[in-house]
């Protein structure tokens, strides 16, 4: 059917700024904001609901949340610390909220008075985070909610001329904001957008397109997520024929395609993913902390999402003061530890053409390239691992991918098997780098039945 404000390509984009994005396969996604100081607990009571949503959770009036702007010192706030241990992580590209649900901002905008620069702190913590990733070499990326539940104009449905004229100021202020962010921080590479699922905003799907082009107007090659989109009748992410808006497919939050699909990959894609079962904002009680991922765990999510050609957006939601918890820090260096010795299979890889899913863990490839990786999550209790190769190929070479390289000889079976004894290892995912050649003319024809 013909849309105004449909998607605007139907295959991906393949200028260099999405190609390092796609090459990128792991980012870093910081919840910050007022709700960190709450921290999931209102009045001595624990919400075990996401922390970011503690307003609506506890029923707090508006006046009152908006009053935690004024104990907002950060004090502990260290933009360069974030920056550090980002890059430890082994991420390569991290987002930010710049607004979250609550309205507050981030930065001194010009367009309200709910912003950092009205708070103890005073400071600009979009501009102090985008200045130290890019020191550390990180891409930034700015998450933005179209959802506020601060400003007057904002409306869930418009149900009257005065809901209509209402929201059409909020849409104006939204946009003043969003240019405001792309003019004050011209080097980001994208806009992560939410809080997009309301009535009000699918009903103006041609102010989202609208928003799409003039961002991109103001930074060349930005990126930006299917999220944000909403077509011409109020269809979300594709369009009312299927296609996908935006840039990249963002549907997977804090799942990932399963079962594993080859289809997934087909576009670009990228799944957020929280560290407890369910808060994006630093949720201070037992309700979050017992539900905390492993390691292990993530490293599994990160090459699940890379080997269907997928980004990983792992989340942190920084305390109240500034400070990263302890916890998390832990882990982003265990992550980081192990992207160090096993990236290559990770960076600018993707799915293995010819390979199928084995079960234990993922093959991912560089396009076009001979070297397929092996990354195994999930040891046979046999601890022996069968590789089924593709038809037509064998294997010529595996090495284990890790200090020392050990170079290990498949036995000669038409299915190459691996007699791999763990041992004491203390490590749990393995990745081999597999070197494969297409297999000579079989020496020998299948048997003729008829003979
Ligand atoms: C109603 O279910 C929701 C609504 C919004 C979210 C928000 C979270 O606060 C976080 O920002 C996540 C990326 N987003 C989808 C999550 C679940």
């Amino acid at each position: 059917m013909e849309l105004n404000y449909g998607a605007s390509r139907q295959q991906p984009r393949q200028d260099a700024a999405m190609q390092r994005f796609r090459e990128h396969r792991f980012g870093q996604f910081v919840h910050w904001g007022l709700y960190a100081m709450p921290a999931g607990y209102w009045q001595g009571t624990e919400y075990r609901f996401a922390a970011e949503f503690l307003q609506k959770t506890a029923n707090i009036p508006e006046p009152e949340w908006a009053e935690l702007a004024q104990q907002f010192s950060a004090e502990a706030f260290d933009a360069d610390a974030w920056a550090a241990l980002a890059a430890r992580s082994g991420v390569k590209y991290a987002t930010f909220t710049t607004k979250h649900h609550d309205g507050f901002c981030l930065w001194p905008s010009q367009y309200t008075d709910f912003h950092s620069g009205n708070t103890p702190a005073a400071r600009d913590f979009i501009g102090e985070l985008v200045a130290a990733y890019q020191r550390h070499g990180i891409d930034v990326y700015l998450y933005y909610s179209v959802l506020d539940w601060h400003h007057p104009d904002w409306r869930y449905r418009l149900e009257s001329a005065e809901d209509q004229q209402a929201f059409k100021r909020y849409l104006d202020f939204a946009m003043n904001q969003l240019v405001e962010l792309a003019q004050r921080y011209p080097s980001v590479k994208g806009f992560w957008f939410d809080g997009t699922w309301d009535e009000s905003v699918k009903a103006n799907g041609r102010w989202t397109w609208e928003v799409e082009q003039r961002l991109k107007e103001l930074i060349p090659g930005l990126i930006v997520s299917s999220r944000l989109r909403a077509d011409d009748l109020g269809a979300r992410h594709r369009d009312s024929n299927g296609s996908l808006m935006g840039d990249y497919e963002s549907g997977y939050e804090r799942r990932l395609p399963d079962p594993w699909d080859r289809s997934v990959c087909e576009q670009d894609w990228e799944a957020c993913m929280t560290i407890p079962q369910a808060s994006w904002g630093y949720h201070a009680g037992p309700w979050a902390k017992r539900t905390r991922k492993s390691a292990a765990e993530l490293i599994d999510m990160i090459a699940h999402c890379t080997s269907l050609s997928g980004n990983f957006l792992l989340n942190f939601g920084p305390r109240g003061d500034g400070s990263i918890d302890p916890e998390d820090a832990a882990l982003a260096e265990q992550i980081g530890n192990w992207l160090a010795q096993n990236g290559a299979a990770i960076y600018g890889k993707g799915v293995a053409t010819n390979w199928s899913y084995p079960g234990w863990g993922y093959y991912t490839q560089e396009a076009d390239s001979e070297t397929v990786y092996a990354v195994v999550t999930k040891w046979p209790t046999a601890r022996r691992l069968r590789l089924q190769l593709p038809a037509g190929e064998r294997l010529l070479a595996a090495t284990l991918l890790r200090e020392p390289a050990l170079q290990l000889n498949p036995q000669e079976l038409e299915t190459s098997l691996f007699e791999l004894e763990l041992g004491n290892s203390s490590e749990e995912t393995l990745v081999f780098e597999l070197t494969t050649a297409a297999a000579e003319e079989q020496s020998w024809t299948e048997p003729n039945p008829d003979v």
